[in-house]
């Protein structure tokens, strides 16, 4: 998704017809994500007046539409009021538009000054998907393997990561979610924007990978609906064949 820097009501416009998009399509998808702060871009010297207090307006139009169309929701995340603190908050639906989870960045990247104009999260980011323990962090968190490792730890098989990272990281991108699927054996989730706000150029390559380390599915650098299936009988074929949460040895390290 391309998002226009500080044009929320444009933001929801396009992120609605995306979704249209993504439902009319065959097969129906059983989940849908998308990027980071997708509300407003990085407006963050605007973020005060721009951020969507609680969170409502988002829920209003995500919960209504994983009802209508049955479909689970990871909102990818956005800028959330609570109070007069803004947050980097995912929000998630099932099918019934119940909310299921919630998790505010807990790493804020300093590159970009969010921890200038945004507070972090206290809590990580794990759920349950129709009975599948899973996970959810925010772009940067996936420099933090700890972060992944303890998600994991709690069983985690799914990890979902919106984000907003741009050139030119584009190798640290993939080099980062391929370990952490590599390492913690589960299956990444990522979605990240493309489009250029002011002279950051973001270059999408939003990826599917499996426990295996393998790219299900990897986008460009443009807009684009990305549809993947995942087996999650390979979470246990993988951890079968390298048993390695059965080899740590946590006293030594
Ligand atoms: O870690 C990076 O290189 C990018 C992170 C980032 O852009 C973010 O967290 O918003």
């Amino acid at each position: 998704m391309n998002i226009a820097i500080g044009e929320p009501d444009a933001n929801f416009a396009h992120l609605e017809k995306l979704l249209n998009d993504a439902v009319a399509g065959s097969p129906k998808p059983d989940v849908i994500i998308f990027p980071e702060m997708w509300n407003t871009g990085y407006a963050l010297d605007r973020i005060q007046e721009l951020s969507d207090p609680d969170g409502e307006r988002t829920k209003a139009l995500l919960s209504g539409f994983a009802r209508t169309h049955g479909v689970n929701i990871i909102g990818g995340s956005i800028a959330a009021k609570r109070g007069d603190r803004v947050l980097n908050t995912i929000f998630a639906w099932d099918r019934e538009g119940n909310e299921i989870a919630e998790y505010s960045k807990i790493h804020l990247f300093r590159l970009m000054d969010e921890e200038k104009f945004l507070h972090s999260g206290d809590q990580l980011g794990r759920f349950e998907l129709e009975g599948v323990p899973a996970g959810a962090m925010i772009c940067y968190d996936i420099r933090f393997p700890e972060l992944s490792r303890k998600l994991a730890l709690d069983g985690a098989r799914i990890l979902f990561v919106p984000a907003e990272w741009p050139h030119p990281r584009l190798h640290h991108w993939r080099t980062l979610l391929m370990a952490r699927a590599i390492e913690n054996q589960m299956y990444v989730v990522s979605c990240n924007r493309v489009g250029t706000s002011g002279t950051t150029n973001f270059f999408g390559h939003s990826m599917v990978i499996d426990p295996w380390g393998e790219i299900v599915v990897e986008g460009d650098e443009s807009e684009a609906i990305l549809r993947a299936t995942i087996d999650l009988e390979e979470v246990v074929r993988v951890r079968g064949k390298i048993p390695v949460f059965e080899d740590r040895r946590p006293h030594l390290y």
